[in-house]
């Protein structure tokens, strides 16, 4: 199968070579949703399936390393780059083309000094008005290009892959509401860095194949699993497109924020055009869940401050004055946009401090514990705005989402520390 542009879009068949036991998995699937068979009441078939599963496992792995050996070379076009404010500050959306598939990738910028060389690029025929609304400057398009600021530090990067669920309506099966939204308010503290979002919902099946995916949870079966069980692989996912766009912003040295592996040597695999350019992830920032720090005021930020060891002779932006946790919050708090939303941001933090103290005994759902004093109307933390949300989980609420943790980090080899919970 090619895309629009003549590019082979299939996926490597060695990456789903199929055997004996693997063919059978749709089937017996089908079988155990009937009426007469359950898959939990089916030891013979729950046991061949798991057999087939760690058979597909092994195969991954090999296929994986088949894949990451031959990386693709994809050219990103930027369509047009706009100014978005949040509650957290503002950034730049980029909005992308490629020739690998057909879907719009985006780039979220914080800085000014990230910029994309194809935006920039002078096209044939166009007006000043052209240029300026779809986002590009309206010199010659050159001056950025030169400008010695822009080298100066090191960019925070994030690779994020789209999560409808985690993002849009908040689930907390996953973390990804929280890594998005951490990352967002840590590039825009440093006002310096990119989340490269890239459109694989659901580790790329696509979010009918999650949701049925999510179903298989419910049955019992952890989250590669019930992908192997799909037919899927446990992670189908490539960063070509990733690669293109951070090359596109000229963000060759990064500090990358995962706990990936696997991102990082895909990332850093291929060079990025004929220049033979490769990325360098100069240091890994560990996207450590928020709840499974100490206190409520624990912080992402203090986590890895002190831990970086440039090896470029760049600066670092990790190096530069950093605001403290309280700065931080201030500077949230009053980017607000008037005194109501400041209100109702002190009552969620209070309600957040009241149930840390509260530990083990704290309510799943922190609707129900008592309003707290400042303004009871808001005390409810889901009035906040959903960025809010995600930046400061409620612990007891991600049980399911630990549970998706330790997946990634036993089965996947994701670098998380599971005794940090
Ligand atoms: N198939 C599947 N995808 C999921 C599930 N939960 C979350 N996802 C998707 O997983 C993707 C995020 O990948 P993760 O494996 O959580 O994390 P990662 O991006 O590989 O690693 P980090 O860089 O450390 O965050 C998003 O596209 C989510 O939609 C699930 O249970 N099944």
């Amino acid at each position: 199968m090619s895309n629009r542009n003549g590019i082979d879009t299939r996926r490597d068949s060695s990456d789903f070579d199929t055997n004996s036991t693997r063919t059978g998995s749709h089937d017996d699937l089908r079988k155990n949703d009937s009426s007469t068979v359950g898959i939990a009441g089916n030891e013979r078939v729950i046991s061949t399936l798991l057999e087939s599963v760690q058979l597909n496992t092994a195969d991954k792995r090999v296929s994986e390393s088949k894949k990451a050996a031959h990386p693709k070379r994809v050219t990103v076009e930027c369509q047009v780059r706009a100014r978005i404010p949040y509650p957290g500050g503002q950034f730049y959306l980029h909005l992308y083309k490629n020739d690998f598939d057909n879907k719009e990738h985006l780039a979220i910028v914080f800085g000014n000094t990230i910029k994309s060389k194809s935006l920039e690029r002078v096209r044939e025929g166009e007006t000043e008005m052209d240029r300026k609304v779809r986002g590009a400057s309206v010199d010659d398009g050159s001056s950025h290009l030169n400008n010695e600021n822009q080298k100066a530090l090191i960019p925070l990067v994030r690779i994020h892959s789209e999560c409808y669920t985690g993002e849009t309506v908040s689930s907390t099966r996953c973390d990804c509401g929280y890594q998005l939204a951490e990352s967002m308010r840590l590039m825009s503290n440093l006002n310096n860095g990119v989340v490269v979002y890239l459109r694989q919902e659901g580790r790329n099946i696509g979010l009918g194949e999650k949701l049925k995916a999510y179903n298989l949870q419910d049955m019992g079966h952890d989250t590669v699993n019930a992908n192997l069980l799909l037919n899927h692989p446990a992670d189908g996912r490539t960063y070509e497109v990733a690669r293109a766009i951070l090359f596109d912003l000229d963000c060759l040295e990064m500090n990358l924020l995962t706990n990936n592996p696997d991102k990082i040597k895909q990332l850093t695999e291929g060079d990025c055009d004929d220049t033979k350019e490769r990325l360098t992830v100069v240091e890994r920032i560990p996207m450590i869940p928020s709840w499974w720090l100490d206190g409520d005021t624990a912080h992402h930020m203090e986590t890895f401050q002190g831990l970086s060891k440039p090896t470029s002779s760049r600066k670092n932006s990790f190096d530069e004055p950093r605001d403290s946790f309280q700065q931080i919050e201030q500077k949230e708090a009053t980017s607000l946009d008037d005194a109501t939303d400041r209100l109702r941001r002190k009552s969620f933090v209070a309600s957040y401090t009241q149930l840390s103290s509260m530990g083990d005994s704290a309510p799943s759902n922190p609707a129900t514990i008592n309003p707290v004093p400042f303004m009871s109307g808001f005390s409810d933390p889901l009035q906040f705005s959903s960025h809010q949300r995600h930046v400061r989980p409620f612990g007891p609420s991600m049980a399911e989402a630990d549970k998706y943790l330790y997946t990634k980090a036993l089965k996947m080899g994701h670098m998380l520390n599971i005794e940090q919970k």
